[in-house]
C-alpha cells in the first residue's frame, strides 16, 4: 500500500490504477484468510458426517413381532394373543405358554456375541406383563466375542421390591449383567434365562421393558437443554412440582438453585458444566421421573460423597418403597444395606449374602470392606489432625 500511494504520488501509476489495486487486494485477502478456516471447517464436518452416518447406518434393533415363527405352536399362541387382544383383554393376563424358540439370528451383532456356539433368538410376540415379579437368573452365560467369556453361569433372583447389591472387580460383567437385563444385549437361546415375573424378557416388548426399568449409569448423558428439559425429558408435560420433588431426592435442588437461571440454567457448551456428582443427581431425577418398578444404579453414585450417597439412599428407599432396585457399586457403605450382595470376579459369582453374612466369612467382601474401613478411618483422622 505504501509502495503504491509512493508510485501514485510520482505519477508512475495513475490515481484510478492504485485504488484498483487496493480493492482487488481486499478482494483477494479475505478468500485466502479463509481458506484456513474452511479446511479446518472442512475436516470437522467429515468427522461429524461420519457421527451421523454410523448413527443412519446402524442397524435397527429387531421389533418384537419381526421373526416369523416356526412352529406351529408358535403360530397358534401368536393367534391366540392377536385374537385376545382384540376382545380387548391385556397382555398380562394373557394364558400363554412359551413356545420353544426355533428362529435363527440372522444379524451380524448376534453372530458375534453369545456364549460360544449357534445361536437362535426367541423374540416372537411382544409380550407387554406385568413388571413388578421377581427377576430370576438361571444359567446366564454371556461373551461378547466367542473366545472371551464375560458370564459364566449366573444364577440369582431378586425378589420383588427387594434391593440387590453387586460389588466387584473391574471387568468382571456387573455391567453386562444389566445391560442383558434391560435387552441391550440379547442373551442367545442356549446360554441362560432372564425372567421377570416368571416371563423370559425375550418375549417381552423391547420398548416396554426399558419403559419398565430406569438406568443410571456412571457417566450419564444429558442433553444441551435446560435442567427441567433433562429431568422431565420422559414426561410429555413438565410440571414444575414433579420436577423439583424428583430434585430434591436426587439431593440435587439446592445446587440447582444457586445458578443465576436455577431450573432454566442450560447444560453443557452453551450453558453451565455440571460436575461429576451434579451430573449424576440430575440423572438420577430423570430417573425418578419414569416412575419405573425396577430400578438400576450401574456405579451412578460413584461421583458423589459418602455423606450425600447415604442421604439420597434413603430418601429412595422411602419414595421408591415398591421398586426392585440393582445397585452396582465399588463403594462398601453404598450397598452394605441392601438384602442380598453378590460379590463377582471374571464373570463367576464368589460370594453372596447379607452384609452381616459376608463380613463374617473368609473372602473378598471381608478383604474390600476392611481396606475401606481403615481407608476411611485415615482420612477422618486426618482430616482432624488439620482442625
Ligand atoms: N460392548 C462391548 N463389547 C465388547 N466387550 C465388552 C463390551 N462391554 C464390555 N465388554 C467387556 O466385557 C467385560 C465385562 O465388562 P463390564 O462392563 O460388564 O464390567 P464391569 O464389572 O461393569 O466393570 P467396571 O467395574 O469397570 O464398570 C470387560 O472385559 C469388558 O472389556
Amino acid at each position: 500500500m505504501v509502495t503504491g500511494v509512493v508510485f501514485a504520488v510520482n505519477g508512475r501509476i495513475t490515481l484510478g490504477e492504485f485504488m484498483a489495486f487496493i480493492s482487488y487486494n481486499a478482494s483477494l485477502t479475505w478468500p485466502v484468510r479463509s481458506l484456513g478456516r474452511i479446511i479446518s471447517d472442512m475436516s470437522k464436518a467429515g468427522v461429524s458426517m461420519e457421527r451421523v452416518a454410523y448413527i443412519l447406518e446402524a442397524e435397527e434393533e429387531d421389533a418384537a413381532v419381526k421373526c416369523e415363527a416356526k412352529s406351529t405352536d408358535r403360530n397358534e399362541n401368536a393367534e391366540n394373543i392377536v385374537k385376545k387382544k382384540k376382545a380387548g383383554q391385556s397382555e398380562a393376563t394373557l394364558d400363554y405358554k412359551i413356545p420353544a424358540r426355533t428362529a435363527e439370528r440372522t444379524s451380524e451383532d448376534s453372530e458375534n456375541k453369545g456364549c460360544g456356539e449357534k445361536q437362535t433368538l426367541g423374540h416372537i410376540i411382544g409380550m407387554k406383563p406385568a413388571m413388578d415379579g421377581d427377576i430370576c437368573f438361571r444359567d446366564v452365560s454371556f461373551s461378547y466375542s466367542p473366545d472371551h467369556p464375560v458370564l459364566k453361569n449366573i444364577n440369582f433372583t431378586i425378589p420383588s421390591g427387594s434391593t440387590f447389591a453387586i460389588l466387584g472387580t473391574t471387568g468382571s460383567g456387573k455391567s453386562t449383567l444389566v445391560h442383558l437385563l434391560n435387552r441391550l444385549y440379547d442373551l442367545p437361546e442356549d446360554c441362560g434365562s432372564i425372567t421377570i415375573g416368571g416371563t423370559d424378557i425375550r418375549d417381552i416388548d423391547r420398548q416396554y421393558l426399558r419403559q419398565n426399568i430406569g438406568m443410571v449409569l456412571q457417566e450419564p448423558f444429558l442433553f444441551s437443554r435446560t435442567i427441567r428439559e433433562n429431568i422431565g425429558i420422559t414426561k410429555e408435560k413438565l410440571l414444575d412440582e414433579e420436577i423439583r420433588h424428583a430434585a430434591e431426592i436426587a439431593c440435587v435442588d439446592e445446587s440447582i438453585l444457586h445458578f443465576a437461571d436455577g431450573y432454566d440454567t442450560i447444560v453443557g457448551e452453551r450453558g453451565v458444566t455440571l460436575s461429576g456428582g451434579q451430573k449424576q443427581r440430575v440423572a438420577i431425577a430423570r430417573m425418578l421421573m419414569k416412575e419405573a418398578p425396577i430400578l438400576v444404579f450401574d456405579d451412578s453414585l460413584s461421583a458423589v460423597d459418602t455423606e450425600t450417597d447415604n442421604k439420597i439412599r434413603k430418601e429412595l428407599k422411602k419414595e421408591m418403597e415398591k421398586a426392585t432396585v440393582i445397585m452396582i457399586s465399588h463403594r462398601i457403605t453404598s450397598l452394605m444395606q441392601a438384602d442380598c450382595i453378590i460379590v463377582m470376579d471374571k464373570g463367576v459369582i464368589q460370594q453372596m449374602g447379607t452384609h452381616e453374612e459376608l463380613i463374617h466369612q473368609e473372602g473378598p467382601y471381608k478383604d474390600i470392606y476392611e481396606i475401606q474401613m481403615n481407608s476411611d478411618i485415615r482420612l477422618m483422622e486426618g482430616g482432624a489432625a488439620c482442625e
